[in-house]
């Protein structure tokens, strides 16, 4: 169970100015804004994938002080698209998940058997979400992660998502875009417009 608070201190990137946000233990902030504000990149930056101005902390773990692939690991983030290297899923996990998760996002019991390259996107998109999840890291950065699903299998990884954030404790940020999903899944609803990043009421969605 994590107790640490992800926070973003003045962190500016590309158009984005000087972004401040504390994420809470078990909080999921969805993140919107027009295609092409810069929600990726922000992910990226609080990733240290980018190089950026401003700070981010993971509890008393200050970015700027922690080598890339440590923080990486603590600080975790799932594309939208996942990179895969290996040629059979399994090899990618370093725990193997139970069949019962395989089983709530919607996968058949033989998936980790399978060879990545009969993968289909929305397989490789639940997969890549099972692989980060099952490294139980320290926050997650979800970067629309349900982009390549259809409607019944997003609302099933919607909720197997929030139960597991909730139950570990993990600080979220969530680029998402659908008002229905950022109403189902969002504990505060965040924006990017015209270079800022501002909270949006609850009343909006
Ligand atoms: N490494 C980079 N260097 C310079 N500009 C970049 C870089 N990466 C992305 N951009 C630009 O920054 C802007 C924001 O890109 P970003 O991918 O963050 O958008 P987004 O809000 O996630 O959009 P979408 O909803 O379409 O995915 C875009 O104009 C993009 O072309």
């Amino acid at each position: 169970m994590s107790e640490e608070c992800l926070r973003l201190d003045r962190v500016a990137i590309g158009e984005l100015a000087e972004a401040s946000l504390d994420v809470e233990p078990g909080e999921i902030v969805c993140l919107s804004g027009a295609s092409g504000s810069g929600k990726s990149r922000l992910l990226r930056a609080v990733a240290d994938l980018e190089p950026h101005e401003g700070e981010v902390r993971l509890g008393e773990q200050a970015q700027a002080q922690t080598p890339g692939h440590t923080w990486r690991r603590q600080v975790m983030l799932v594309p939208a698209e996942s990179h895969w290297w290996a040629e059979t899923v399994v090899e990618h996990f370093f725990h193997e998940p139970e069949a019962a998760e395989l089983e709530a996002l919607g996968l058949a019991p033989d998936a980790l058997a399978w060879q990545v390259g009969r993968l289909s996107t929305g397989e490789k998109q639940r997969l890549g979400l099972l692989r980060a999840v099952s490294r139980e890291p320290g926050a997650l950065l979800l970067d629309e992660p349900t982009a390549n699903l259809d409607d019944a299998t997003s609302k099933r990884v919607e909720a197997w998502l929030k139960a597991r954030i909730h139950e570990r404790g993990w600080p979220t940020l969530w680029v998402a875009h659908d008002r229905g999903q950022i109403a189902r899944v969002a504990d505060r609803h965040w924006r990017i417009a015209n270079g800022r990043l501002e909270e949006v009421d609850a009343a909006w969605t």
